[in-house]
Parts: C-alpha cells; sequence; structure tokens
C-alpha cells in the first residue's frame, strides 16, 4: 500500500494537535511535517496532503500556499467568505489536479443535522438556529452555524417561503440574535461545551428539533481523515464533507 504524506498547519491548536494524532494512528497516512504561527510553509515538508486548522485571518493565505505548491488540502478554519472562495477557485484554476475541500464540520452527525435541516426547511414557517461551543471561539456564528443557515435559506427561498414570522419591532440589544440568510442565528459561548447546535422548526401546533453534540475534538477525526483519503480524487474546489460521503 502506498503512503499518503501529511502535513498540518495549526498544529499547536486545539484541532491541529488532534489531527496529528489521528494522522499518526491512520493506516496508509504518515505524518511528516508539523506547522504552527510563524513557522515558514515551505515545500511542506514534502507532504501530499495538508490539513488546515488554523485562524480565520490566516486559513486563505496558507491554503494558497499550499496550492501553489501542488498540495491537496483538507481546510477545517471558519471564515471564508464568499470573496475568499473566489478567489481560491480562480487559484485552483491555475493548478487543475489540486484538491481543496473545506468543510465547516467534520463530525457525521453534524454533517448529517445540516443535510436534514436542509431537507426540513421546505417544510416550515419558522426557522431558527442556536449554537453551542466553548468560550474559546473567536469567531461567531460558527462556520457550522452559517452554512446550515445558508442550506436552509436557500431550500426556503426554492419552496416559495417568504421571510420568517417576527412581530419585533423593538430589539436595541439584538436579542433576536443574527440573521444569516433571512434565519435567525443565535451563538452561546459556555465554559464545558465543545461543539453543538440545534435547528428549530416551528408551524402552528408542532416543533420540529434537529440537534448534534461534539462533546470530544475525537468526534471530527473520522471525517478529517477519510478526506485525507479522498482529496486527491476531488480536483479542484468542493465545500462540504457531505459531497465526499455521498450525502
Ligand atoms: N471543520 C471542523 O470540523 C472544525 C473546525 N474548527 C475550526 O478550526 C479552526 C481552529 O480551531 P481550534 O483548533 O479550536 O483553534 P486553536 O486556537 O486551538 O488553534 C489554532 C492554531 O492555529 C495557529 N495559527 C495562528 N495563526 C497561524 C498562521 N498564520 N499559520 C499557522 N498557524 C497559525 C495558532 O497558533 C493555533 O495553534 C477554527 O476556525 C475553528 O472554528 C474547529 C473544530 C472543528
Ligand atoms: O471552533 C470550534 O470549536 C468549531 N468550529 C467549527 C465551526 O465554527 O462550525 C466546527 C465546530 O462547530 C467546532
Amino acid at each position: 500500500m502506498s503512503v499518503t504524506k501529511v502535513s498540518v498547519i495549526g498544529a499547536s491548536g486545539r484541532m491541529g494537535s488532534e489531527a496529528c494524532r489521528a494522522v499518526e494512528a491512520a493506516d496508509g497516512l504518515e505524518l511528516v511535517g508539523r506547522f504552527d504561527m510563524g513557522d515558514e510553509l515551505g515545500d511542506l515538508a514534502g507532504a501530499d496532503v495538508v490539513v488546515e486548522f488554523s485562524v480565520p485571518d490566516a486559513s486563505a493565505a496558507n491554503v494558497a500556499h499550499c496550492v501553489d505548491q501542488g498540495v491537496h488540502v483538507v481546510v477545517g478554519t471558519t471564515g471564508w467568505s464568499e470573496g475568499k472562495l473566489a478567489d481560491l477557485r480562480r487559484r485552483l484554476d491555475q493548478h487543475p489536479d489540486v484538491g481543496v475541500l473545506i468543510a465547516p464540520n467534520f463530525a457525521i452527525g453534524a454533517v448529517l443535522m445540516m443535510a436534514f435541516a436542509e431537507k426540513a426547511a421546505a417544510f416550515y414557517e419558522s426557522a431558527e438556529v442556536i449554537e453551542l461551543h466553548h468560550p474559546d471561539k473567536v469567531d461567531a456564528p460558527s462556520g457550522t452555524a452559517a452554512r446550515t443557515a445558508e442550506l436552509m435559506g436557500a431550500a426556503r427561498e426554492k419552496a416559495g417561503l417568504g421571510t420568517v414570522p417576527d412581530a419585533t419591532t423593538s430589539d436595541p440589544d439584538g436579542a433576536r440574535g443574527a440573521r444569516a440568510h433571512g434565519i435567525p442565528v443565535h451563538s452561546v459561548r459556555l465554559r464545558g461545551l465543545v461543539a453543538h447546535q440545534e435547528v428549530l422548526f416551528g408551524a402552528t401546533g408542532e416543533m420540529l428539533t434537529i440537534r448534534h453534540d461534539s462533546f470530544d475534538r475525537v468526534s471530527f477525526m473520522p471525517g478529517v481523515i477519510a478526506a485525507v483519503r479522498k482529496v486527491k480524487e476531488h480536483p479542484g474546489l468542493t465545500v462540504g464533507l457531505e459531497h465526499y460521503l455521498g450525502i
């Protein structure tokens, strides 16, 4: 069996260190490089695939460097705006053999939660997202919540649903949360939590709740390892692990 060489960017962080352990434990993968803030990325220690878990402000430049080196990238970092994605697509056009996966969430249950929420969104007048995370998280709303809202907003539009009903006329402190693609999104930060999300749907006389909990960062690792194994078969940019899993 041929060995895939893997480097991790953000290797000292919560996710990066977990990813290093997972790569070291995986058959057919060899951890060849650990990079963190301030390190020269250079040739990425000869990696075939890079796993990138850094910070939203740094991720795009790190991924651009990998693509320019002809190295496939599995990206978990949040904060990928439409503009950054467009820049990355243009860069990948110059490197047509390189694959990049950007996954807002690598936990299989979270991928299913997003798919179920997208499906349900067409059937309910009311919908809201509550994401709950550890208080060391720097971005809000979470990438998972933003992606969930994007999928739900598109499904609502396709189904001809209008805006969610809400009679609020006074909300000086933002108690109704942020709006992402028309969906109210609420962010909770609480010591003891890891990564959790509830998607609430309401219609007259009923309510549907879809909830996912990551209690430990190991929950993300099967998805990360599956992505490392598959990324080279998917040239260009893919957003969402569901596209690799046939979900
Ligand atoms: N897609 C997914 O399944 C998941 C995604 N995440 C996301 O991954 C990212 C990292 O999360 P955590 O590991 O919890 O954060 P963290 O703060 O523990 O780790 C980030 C690491 O990146 C390093 N870093 C900062 N600037 C850098 C640069 N320019 N180049 C290389 N490394 C740099 C930091 O020194 C740190 O070691 C966040 O955006 C988070 O939302 C987190 C969990 C799961
Ligand atoms: O920062 C985290 O912890 C997480 N970040 C990702 C996000 O913003 O959605 C994935 C998961 O929720 C954990």
